[in-house]
């Protein structure tokens, strides 16, 4: 552990909770991020109620903190690990349905920037890249939303370690989740197990979605992080027609048959006028854990000439890491973490922040 992260463990351990023990023993300090001056992290609470009861434990958290030498900014986000106790009323929002006439795209409200990431091809990454980036722009600070606009193949209840059922007080507008400091909202929330699959038509899905941007709490956010289903189809259409999208980000594994259908999306988004942010290159190199040598299993760099060839930025590069998968089936993101991945993360939001887009 580096001597600040030390120094600010030590601080928090003087941060006492009222039920006994303080902030550091009852192991609730959640993505601790050092970049310069900026500290940033997450007290995670057991439970919701718990979590309301402990904004003056995170304000003392972030003035002994800034108060350290050699720290310049902080940022504290205060969340909970576990289930609420069951909303007074049960949530009686109908998702799914025709979606509603709507006259042009409409910005979703209290959302400074809306992202999408895509991909023609299935499988290259895109939901492990949403809820790593998400992550990141958390732990940077920033607002996130995250919203799983695949509705058919939901991935990021699993992804962000959540099966929490969004509750609806109203009848009318969702609360989304919040994980790892990032608000969240999935058709697979709603599920009864993750076992169950949906069985929809296009309208039924494409009202769904409309139902995921504009009925949800999201408000304020700073970036909303859409993690679109493989491909051009109808989703990707309506969302570029009911809604404002500042841009997409395309990923692409490096291999010529993953980049052809990169192109594929975006030749779509260039059809709908959404503005391509860039390209990220995902399962770059893998790094052999055990005699550090280096291989290409799908070839390296593919993606970073598509981009030049095509006048987009290129973003950067996500390597293959065993890391990568394990914690994204285990709920926990590798970003949340330290090392050259959760680095690779960190760069990307970094730029997108740095460019004002997130
Ligand atoms: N950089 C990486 N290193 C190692 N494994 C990865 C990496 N990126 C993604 N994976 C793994 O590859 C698999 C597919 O990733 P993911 O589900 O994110 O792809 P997707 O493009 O969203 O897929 P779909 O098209 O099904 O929505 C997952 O098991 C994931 O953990």
């Amino acid at each position: 552990m580096s001597e600040m992260r030390e120094k600010i463990m030590g601080t928090l351990s003087t941060i006492a909770l009222p039920d006994g023990g303080d902030l550091a023993s009852r192991d609730m300090v959640r993505a601790l991020s050092v970049d310069g001056g900026a500290v940033s992290f997450v007290i995670e609470a057991p439970t919701p109620e718990q979590a309301a009861g402990m904004e003056t434990q995170r304000r003392a958290a972030e003035a002994a903190v800034a108060a350290l030498d050699g720290v310049e900014r902080v940022s504290v986000i205060l969340t909970a690990h576990g289930p609420a106790k069951p909303a007074p009323q049960a949530p009686n929002l109908k998702i799914g349905g025709h979606p509603k006439p709507q006259a042009g795209p409409l910005p979703v409200p209290g959302v400074a920037s809306v992202i999408a990431i895509a991909s023609g091809k299935g499988g290259v990454g895109k939901s492990t890249l949403s809820s790593n980036l998400a992550v990141a722009l958390a732990r940077q600070g920033r607002k996130v939303g995250l919203l799983d606009a695949d509705i058919l193949g939901p991935s990021q209840p699993r992804m962000m370690g959540t099966s929490q059922r969004p509750s609806s007080p109203d009848g009318e507008q969702l609360v989304p989740v919040e994980a790892h400091g990032v608000k969240m909202m999935s058709i697979g929330l709603m599920l009864k197990s993750d076992r169950e699959a949906v069985v929809w038509r296009g309208p039924m899905l494409m009202g769904a979605l409309q139902q995921m941007m504009f009925q949800v709490d999201w408000a304020p956010l700073d970036v909303l992080i859409i993690d679109l289903p493989p491909g051009t189809g109808d989703v990707q259409l309506t969302l570029a027609q009911k809604s404002q999208i500042t841009g997409a980000i395309i990923v692409s594994t490096p291999q010529d048959v993953a980049l052809l259908d990169a192109r594929k999306a975006i030749d779509m988004f260039d059809k709908v006028k959404v503005p391509i942010l860039g390209l990220v290159e995902n399962m770059s190199t893998y790094v052999c854990p055990n005699c550090g040598h280096e291989a290409h299993l799908f070839g390296h760099g593919g993606v970073r000439d598509e981009a030049a060839e095509l006048g987009a930025p290129f973003l950067g590069e996500i390597p293959l890491s065993l890391e990568v998968r394990l914690a994204g089936d285990s709920g926990s993101p590798a970003a949340l973490g330290d090392g050259p991945v959760a680095d690779a993360y960190a760069a990307l939001a970094r730029d997108l922040v740095a460019r004002g887009i997130a």
